[in-house]
């Protein structure tokens, strides 16, 4: 289990295709241990494709996947990683009590007090069944499975969508505090823009199948600025703003043009110019798929590091 390897993920020409086309096409990446990391796109964009080749229930057409430095068709990854699929399959027969001792009888580094800890912070009776329970205490069993495998690498679809605001809020702060303590990696698909800024420090995203964007937050988000001011040239955006700048995304409102930009440089004082959220970044390049991505450093295969990789 002394795997040196920093990354949890490398992803090397990933792409998927199926007949209607490519889900997932030329994915290269590498995500260090020890982040949570947010999968962001539209629908469609191939983020359940991607988890599904991690979790080698999808086979990639093209490219190669690692985990922890092992390629991911070594059955050995599996007693590694969790996953919590968007649709939480569980046996509907079995009570809740039964499901966590399935859990328990699978998985080596069980924690048997950490999934009841989940399940009773819910009210979900041990002795129900899974199939009488609701969507969202069915969802809360299935973050106990997940949880209490102890996994290294957690792999998340959409893991809150039928939560109401306080167990979403419970269960944020479970997966953030484990995480931290335990160093567990987290990758987590999700379309709640506003909670993954809190929760995630690495980003990656997607859009027609391809990679986008992919890094730290605190080094993507502040590599971009909202800029406004007066409309000229023929679409209201001024000619000076995209021959020195990356424009990711425009608009004109009146008399008036806002953009997102990437800055390729002092901006001319004659605008307004404001630091983005991490929201107002990712609805930017979501709105823009033709626009330039971003890969930082770090998440390149050949990036900073990788003689010791
Ligand atoms: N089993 C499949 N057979 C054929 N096409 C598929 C299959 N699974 C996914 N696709 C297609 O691949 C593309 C990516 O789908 P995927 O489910 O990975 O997107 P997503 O980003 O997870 O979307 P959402 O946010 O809606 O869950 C879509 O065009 C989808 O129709």
């Amino acid at each position: 289990m002394s795997d040196p390897s920093p990354w949890a993920i490398e992803a090397e020409g990933l792409g998927k295709k199926y007949r209607g086309g490519w889900a997932l096409r030329d994915c290269s990446f590498r995500l260090p241990a020890g982040h949570i990391c947010a999968l962001v796109g539209p629908n469609g964009a191939g983020k359940s494709t991607f988890l599904g080749t991690a979790t080698r229930l999808v086979q990639p057409t093209t490219g190669t996947l690692k985990l922890f430095g092992v390629p991911v068709s070594d059955p050995a990854v599996l007693e590694r990683i969790a996953f919590l699929a968007q649709d939480k399959p569980l046996y509907p027969r079995f009570t809740v009590a039964e499901t966590l001792r399935l859990g328990r009888e699978l998985n080596p580094r069980w924690d048997q007090a950490l999934a009841e800890r989940i399940v009773r912070s819910g009210n979900v009776p041990f002795t129900a069944r899974i199939g009488t329970l609701s969507g969202g205490q069915r969802t809360r069993v299935a973050f106990a499975l997940a949880f209490g495998k102890r996994p290294e690498l957690l792999l998340l679809d959409e893991p809150m969508s039928d939560l109401d605001p306080l167990a979403r809020h419970e269960l944020s702060g479970l997966l953030m505090a484990e995480a931290a303590e335990h160093g567990t990696t987290v990758l987590m698909s999700s379309h709640m823009l506003s909670e993954m800024e809190v929760m995630c420090d690495y980003l990656l995203v997607l859009a027609e199948g391809r990679l986008r964007m992919a890094g730290q937050t605190e080094e993507l988000v502040p590599a971009h600025l909202l800029v406004t001011g007066v409309a000229e040239g023929d679409d209201g955006v001024p000619e000076e703003l995209r021959r020195r700048h990356t424009v990711i995304e425009a608009r004109i409102t009146g008399r008036q043009f806002s953009a997102l930009i990437r800055p390729d440089g002092p901006v001319s004082d004659g605008w307004e110019t404001l630091a983005p959220s991490m929201e107002e970044v990712l609805l930017g390049y979501l709105r823009s798929p033709d626009a330039p991505g971003l890969i930082a450093d770090e998440a390149r295969l050949d990036g900073p590091g990788e003689a010791a990789a």
